[in-house]
């Protein structure tokens, strides 16, 4: 029976644990060049104890980030300011893992705590923004988007490779695609967002393309010993659960054949309109189904926060890997307090020497 603390193996990477650190964004660089607080951030993260720390949504290009706040790999000055960063968390134990990522419709915003909504068009700080179709999200994102032409969508595919490139380069051990949360890979899947009458649109089929087309393509230069995931969201929670669960496992069963190895089960929120059942670990039923019925290792996030529960989760099969986030800005050793919950014997070695001697001791 897996346990928490167990290592976990997929191709030729060995996590220390079943402990995940989910990407959350900083919104703290410039120019997209990771800077001091990335280096403190990852590196204390890593050091926490965690198996696989997951760098925040890197933008596969400018116009993909959320914010100007937000970390770039289109460009060989921001791939050299991840390498430190990436050795401080293999130096630390840590599998460095990063999530590249593209916002689509939802780009050209505000960082959460400057207003969490799109900058004005007359704001120059601002950008126009692309998607499959000129639909715009809505609320506090009312811009409308650019639809995408076809040399558009083969540009931005072109991008998700290079960036891929650069993370296989710089030696990250996973590599995440950000395919959730309403942003543009999400946003091909939702009907919500694409509304295209071409072959990137309509059809279940039609409207997974650019997901799978994706996909192949990174899946073509990622280095095949190393776990290519995508975080995907599989519900709306917009009244149309089962339908939308029912397609997205057949899009999971397709991106597997396609070469996928991990998937972490997540939410579209393509629509203002939904009403999430927030709860403790409400993701977990859902993405025990995606395991089940498409036969792949899977992780979610949401509210896992107690190294009991996380430790059920895997105990019963329900996850392979637990993902937390916030519980890991609220103490980035969540993991010892996880150690200490479950009575594990490995705070010797769960931190480095300088903490664990001592923490293992003199209790
Ligand atoms: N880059 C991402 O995937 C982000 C996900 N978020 C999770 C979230 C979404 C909706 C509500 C709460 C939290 C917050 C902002 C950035």
């Amino acid at each position: 029976m897996p346990a928490l603390f167990d290592s976990y193996t997929l191709k030729d990477v060995t996590l220390r644990n079943r402990i995940a650190v989910g990407p959350m964004c900083q919104y703290m660089a410039q120019d997209g060049v990771p800077n001091d607080w990335h280096d403190v951030h990852y590196a204390s993260l890593a050091r926490g104890g965690a198996g696989l720390v997951t760098m925040e949504a890197t933008a596969v290009s400018p116009e993909g980030r959320i914010t100007p706040g937000c970390l770039g790999l289109w460009n060989d000055t921001q791939a050299a300011a991840f390498a430190p960063i990436v050795a401080a968390m293999r130096k630390a134990g840590a599998v460095p893992g990063i999530q590249i990522a593209h916002a689509g419709r939802k780009a050209s915003a505000n960082v959460p705590w400057e207003g969490d909504d799109h900058i004005p068009a007359t704001d120059p700080r601002g950008w126009q923004t692309i998607a499959p179709s000129a639909i715009a999200f809505g609320e506090n994102l009312p811009r409308e988007p650019q639809a995408m032409t076809l040399d558009d969508i083969a540009r931005v595919k072109a991008d998700y490779v290079r960036a891929a490139e650069r993370a296989r380069d710089l030696g990250f051990g996973w590599l995440m695609l950000h395919f959730a949360h309403g942003y543009l890979a999400q946003s091909f899947w939702s009907t919500h967002s694409n509304q295209r009458t071409d072959s990137y649109g309509g059809s279940t089929e039609n409207r997974g393309r650019f997901l799978l087309e994706t996909l192949a393509a990174v899946r073509a230069v990622w280095p095949e010993n190393r776990p290519l995931s995508v975080r995907f969201g599989v519900i709306e929670f917009d009244g149309r659960d089962e339908e939308t669960l029912v397609e997205s496992i057949d899009l999971v069963r397709k991106m597997k054949a396609g070469g996928l190895d991990f998937i972490d089960v997540s939410i579209g929120f393509s629509t203002p309109a939904a009403t999430i059942p927030w709860g403790p670990a409400f993701m977990a039923p859902y993405a025990h189904r995606v395991r089940q019925e498409a036969d792949i290792p899977v992780s979610t996030s949401w509210y896992i926060s107690e190294g009991r529960q996380a430790d059920a989760l895997i105990r019963n099969n329900i996850l392979d890997i637990a993902t937390l986030a916030r519980p890991f800005l609220a103490n980035p050793h969540w993991p010892l307090e996880a150690s200490r919950a479950l009575r594990a014997k490995n705070t010797e070695t769960l931190l480095p020497p300088p903490y664990g001697w001592w923490l293992a001791r003199y209790q």
